[in-house]
């Protein structure tokens, strides 16, 4: 069998042949152009399993080669070569299309590592399988989710950063596995971090690690996000909440592909593909400064947007029935009469995962395994309404675990998805101040009314967090900090 054949465009004789040398080492078999009109020519010629292509070239540019290939030879991936501290020049390619892209000087380790990736991509016997008709996990026939499963095999097949947009529960999170799963570096870690639940001072250390001594505490050398992520998939989600400063460090790790850990001296390289997540208006959070634009251009080379669970109803049945399956084991829960109009007649705030969450506690309640209107706990909740449970039913708040993240909680993943109930040491609620009284200390006061409140709100819910968080109208995630920031613990399960 021969080898797999490169097609490298470069002008420089100098650069061109190292990188046909360093890849001639590698096994491969390479072409090398130097000029657009000779590349073109090449490709019409031969098949390729990697182009590799300089961006200035003396008769036009690489990205006309990247939007050819991209669109008249779909299974040949296309990288380009960009000039040090040009990081718009990579962001234009990958948005037309590249699959990578490495910097000039180019680090012959980062050269081997992308092509070894991208070979993997046009090598069909290494593909990751997918499951027949797209992917496994993501149920759904409606032509949203179509599209949608369409979108992700096309995004598992490049390496650039994509940004998930969607309301709570609509499956970002799951979504960004698919990609991962998809692509080739499926074998490698998937690493999701929950941006908002992390205590800025820690921030730092917890993505880039630290070394052994490096602050009072640190006994051990520690890696970071990055590093745990290295050859895999970092998902940055509720991207939104990061502080400011920590978008410069993170903006930089991306942009360098290198990481320093607090108190090392020299930083190291990371090949980490990131997805990023929100259920905000990243746009929006730049144009009133919250988000850095440099960062946001960065992030946002490719947008996947989720529809909520309201505008794909066709898909509650196979959703239903995927959930009561999980929940009950198959056969194991049934639909009463007239269910799923309730269902469908319902507006998901929560989207999927409060689907979930109705399903699970409607199950609690059901006879025999057989769900009726009654037990979905909907009551008044047309479209547009938020859920209405009513008090003090003796729902069990078990929630279902999304899969489990590679680090452990409480900053990566948020999978401790089970309700909350106010511990033993809870302090007393806030006293009413008189009119012109005042608090001794106004923050303290401030968190004890918002630690009431949403005791009230999750009392009120049966711990329910999509339900309290619609009440409070505020997002799940936000709840979830909250609580996590006002020390309201989850009870044992
Ligand atoms: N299309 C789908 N098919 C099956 N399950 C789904 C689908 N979409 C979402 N889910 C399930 O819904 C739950 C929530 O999904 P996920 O955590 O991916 O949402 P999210 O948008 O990341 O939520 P958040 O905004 O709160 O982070 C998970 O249990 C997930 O498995």
């Amino acid at each position: 069998m021969s080898s797999p054949r490169i097609l490298v465009v470069d002008d420089e004789p100098d650069l061109r042949e190292l990188l046909e040398i360093t890849l001639l080492k590698m096994g491969l078999d390479v072409d090398g152009a130097a000029t657009v009109r000779e590349a073109r020519a090449l490709l019409g010629q031969k098949a390729y399993a990697l182009v590799l292509t300089d961006m200035r070239l003396p008769d036009g540019l690489g990205l006309e080669l990247v939007r050819e290939v991209a669109t008249n030879h779909k299974s040949t991936p296309i990288a380009v070569i960009t000039a040090y501290g040009s990081a718009e020049n990579a962001v234009v390619a990958l948005k037309a299309g590249a699959f990578d892209y490495v910097s000039k000087p180019v680090v012959l380790d980062d050269l081997r590592a992308m092509v070894r990736s991208a070979l993997k991509l046009s090598d069909p016997g290494a593909q990751p399988a997918a499951a027949p008709g797209g992917t496994s996990r993501m149920i759904g026939a409606s032509p949203a989710m179509q599209a949608l499963r369409a979108q992700i095999a096309r995004l598992a097949r490049s390496q650039a950063p994509i940004a998930i947009n969607g309301e709570s529960g609509s499956g970002k999170e799951l979504a960004a596995r698919e990609i991962h799963a998809q692509s080739a570096r499926a074998g490698k870690p998937f690493v999701a971090v929950n941006c908002g639940a992390i205590p800025e001072a820690l921030m730092e250390a917890e993505f880039f690690g630290y070394r052994k001594g490096a602050f009072t505490g640190a006994n051990d050398e520690r890696d970071g996000f990055f590093q745990a992520a290295n050859g895999g998939t970092l998902m940055l989600d509720e991207v939104a909440d990061l502080p400011l400063a920590m978008q410069v460090k993170l903006l930089r790790a991306i942009q360098e592909r290198r990481v320093r850990k607090i108190g090392a001296t020299a930083e190291e390289p990371v090949d980490v593909r990131i997805i990023s997540a929100t259920h905000k208006d990243l746009a929006k959070c730049v144009e009133n400064g919250s988000f850095r634009q440099d960062l946001f251009y960065r992030l946002n080379v490719i947008e996947l947007t989720l529809p909520p669970l309201r505008e794909r109803l066709d898909d509650l049945p196979l959703l239903v029935d995927a959930i009561l399956a999980r929940l009950a084991g198959p056969g194991g829960a049934r639909l009463g009469p007239g269910v799923l109009d309730a269902l469908r007649s319902y507006a998901f705030p929560g989207n999927v995962r409060e689907l979930e969450n109705v399903l699970e506690r409607a199950l609690a309640f059901a006879d025999d395994g057989v769900i009726e209107v009654g037990d979905l706990l909907l009551k008044g909740a047309k479209s547009g309404d938020a859920a209405v449970v009513p008090q003090g039913a003796a729902a069990p708040v078990a929630q279902v675990v999304t899969t489990a993240p590679v680090l452990p909680a409480p900053f990566a993943a948020p999978d401790e998805e089970r309700g909350a109930a106010p511990d033993a040491a809870t302090p007393p609620p806030a006293q009413p101040l008189s009119a012109d009284a005042l608090p001794s200390n106004l923050p303290d006061y401030l968190s004890q009314v918002e630690r009431d409140i949403i005791l009230r709100a999750l009392n009120q819910t049966q711990f329910n967090r999509t339900q309290a968080a619609s009440l409070l109208g505020i997002s799940v995630r936000q709840l979830r900090y909250q609580m996590q920031k006002l020390d309201i613990h989850a009870p044992e399960p």
